[in-house]
């Protein structure tokens, strides 16, 4: 599991830290960590250290500071340093130290930018936990022109342009190849599409005490998922494993009712009862005759995948509110929901649209920060929210803290998606686990499937291939 913290945070841990031991000098320390991942990128890139061509891109704060001294440490090593000081006065002390180890300081962009295919690799050292979001015109323009050069770049703290607190790229932002993260993981280092920019993320310890931190992201690995599933031991039999119950699919979308059950089933759940539509019923009984049509006793329950239209929505939520029974609402569903009132062991798994409109908002303002408004909507609802998309982000009401799902491919955005983990996540509901934890194994499950068959491989066939995926979880799970 990691952990990222808001940059809020981040600011009372360091402070923290540098109260605990005031002589321990962090800025020195940072930047050792950060010459050195340089010095191995250049000894893989080029061999050696020695007449390396380094090109450091230095903004007005600290993070400038932090590029500055480990460019006056690789200075000493023998690299040729070219520093471009590019937003208001830079670091006084770190220019002063790059020039006594023999770096050589320009005037701004223009003096680098004719021939920048020179430089074996350029630090970001322009905005570090400081930084708003976006590049200012001229930096931009730099940034770019790196890019089209193809000179890797190693962010400093985090790239420069990106939200820290959110994983928006509102405007221009560095594209790193490598960052170089001190003392806490940021948000953005979780979350689309600023995790992306970040490249691989080499994060340094500075001893920083995360209990006095109040908000926390924590995003799942594979060890965590193989870990916390509920696989089924001796004593289980098909009632206590878990019996989910499907209202989903319709006339016109008889395929989500069919997708979510696959999901369903292939996740483990003991029994499954599809109340759905005829078409989907004919399907199923033919594919996955382990079905049930009749009514009978359920330990949670899946509405809304692919209802449409469909009349008695609101009624059908609320009998399943009156039952007291766990529930995924999905999809279509989230039209039906009664003003606030649920239980955090419903769980509802929006897209960003949807969540738009539970929260009367527009879709850009969930995309800008999914983690406040996946915040938003579990405190109106009064229920867990599972956001999906390129990040997958559950939040509690209440509580400030979110879960992340493992990382998956891009390939799973199709059409489909989402029915098969409304099912998956159903399936962990009624096998007793709390939503939270319910909604993050499912998505992580679906997204280390993906990864696992990559290439446009359907819906229904990932959610068979999440069963082998079980399988080997299993074995290599440790326990703890
Ligand atoms: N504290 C510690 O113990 C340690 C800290 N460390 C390092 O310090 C870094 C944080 O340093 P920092 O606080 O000086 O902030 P940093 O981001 O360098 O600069 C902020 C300046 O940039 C400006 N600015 C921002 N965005 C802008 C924009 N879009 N366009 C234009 N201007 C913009 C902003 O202006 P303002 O917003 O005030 O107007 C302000 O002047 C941290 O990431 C890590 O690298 C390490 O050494 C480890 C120990
Ligand atoms: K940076």
């Amino acid at each position: 599991m990691l952990t990222a913290y808001p940059v809020h945070d981040i600011r009372r841990l360091e402070e923290a830290a540098i109260a605990a031991d005031p002589r321990r000098d962090l800025m020195q320390y940072a930047a050792g960590a950060l010459a050195s991942v340089i010095a191995d990128e250049l000894v893989e890139g080029r061999g050696r250290v020695y007449g390396a061509q380094l090109l450091i891109l230095v903004g007005p704060g600290n993070n400038g500071g932090d590029a500055l001294f480990a460019g006056a440490r690789l200075a000493r090593r023998g690299a040729s340093v070219t520093a471009v000081p590019l937003v208001g006065a830079p670091h006084r002390a770190g220019m002063d130290a790059l020039v006594h180890a023999g770096g050589r300081v320009v005037g701004g962009a223009a003096d680098v930018e004719a021939d920048l295919g020179r430089y074996d690799l350029a630090v970001d050292g322009i905005f570090g936990i400081g930084g708003r979001p976006g590049l200012p015109d001229r930096v931009a323009g730099l940034v770019s022109l790196l890019d089209h050069h193809a000179v890797p770049v190693i962010a400093v703290d985090l790239p420069s342009g990106v939200d820290a607190d959110t994983g928006a790229v509102p405007g221009a932002a560095v594209r790193a190849t490598t960052t170089v993260s001190f003392g806490a993981s940021k948000p953005s280092e979780f979350i689309q599409p600023a995790r992306d920019h970040a490249g691989r993320v080499v994060r340094v310890d500075l001893g920083f005490e995360a209990d006095q931190a109040v908000t926390e992201l924590q995003q799942l690995d594979v060890d965590d998922l193989a870990a916390w599933w509920p696989y089924p031991g001796a004593k289980n039999d098909k009632y206590s494993r878990g019996v989910v119950g499907i209202d989903a699919g319709s006339t016109q979308y008889p395929g989500a009712g069919i997708l979510a059950t696959h999901g369903a089933v292939y996740a483990g759940a003991g029994m499954v009862r599809f109340h759905g539509s005829d078409e989907a019923r004919r399907v199923l009984t033919a594919d996955l005759p382990n079905v049930v049509y009749a009514d009978g006793r359920v330990q949670a329950r899946l509405y809304g995948s692919g209802w449409g239209e469909r009349e008695d929505g609101a009624e059908v939520i609320a009998k399943g509110l009156a039952d007291g029974l766990p529930a995924v609402v999905d999809a279509d569903g989230l039209r039906h929901l009664p003003d606030g009132g649920l239980e955090p062991s419903w769980l509802l798994t929006p897209h960003a649209g949807e969540l738009a409109r539970l929260l009367d908002c527009e879709r850009s303002e969930v995309e800008a920060d999914p983690v406040g408004a996946a915040h938003r909507g579990a405190d109106r609802t009064g229920a867990t929210v599972l956001l999906k998309g390129a990040t997958q982000i559950v939040a509690q009401p209440g509580r400030r803290s979110v879960l992340i799902a493992v990382p998956g491919p891009a390939w799973t955005a199709q059409a489909g998606s989402g029915d098969v983990l409304a099912g998956i996540c159903t399936t962990l509901l009624a096998a007793g686990l709390p939503a939270p934890r319910a909604a993050v194994l499912a998505a992580s499950l679906q997204a280390v499937t993906a990864a696992a068959l990559p290439g446009p491989v359907p819906p229904h066939e990932l959610a068979r291939e999440a069963a082998r995926t079980l399988g080997r979880l299993q074995q290599s799970a440790a326990p703890r």
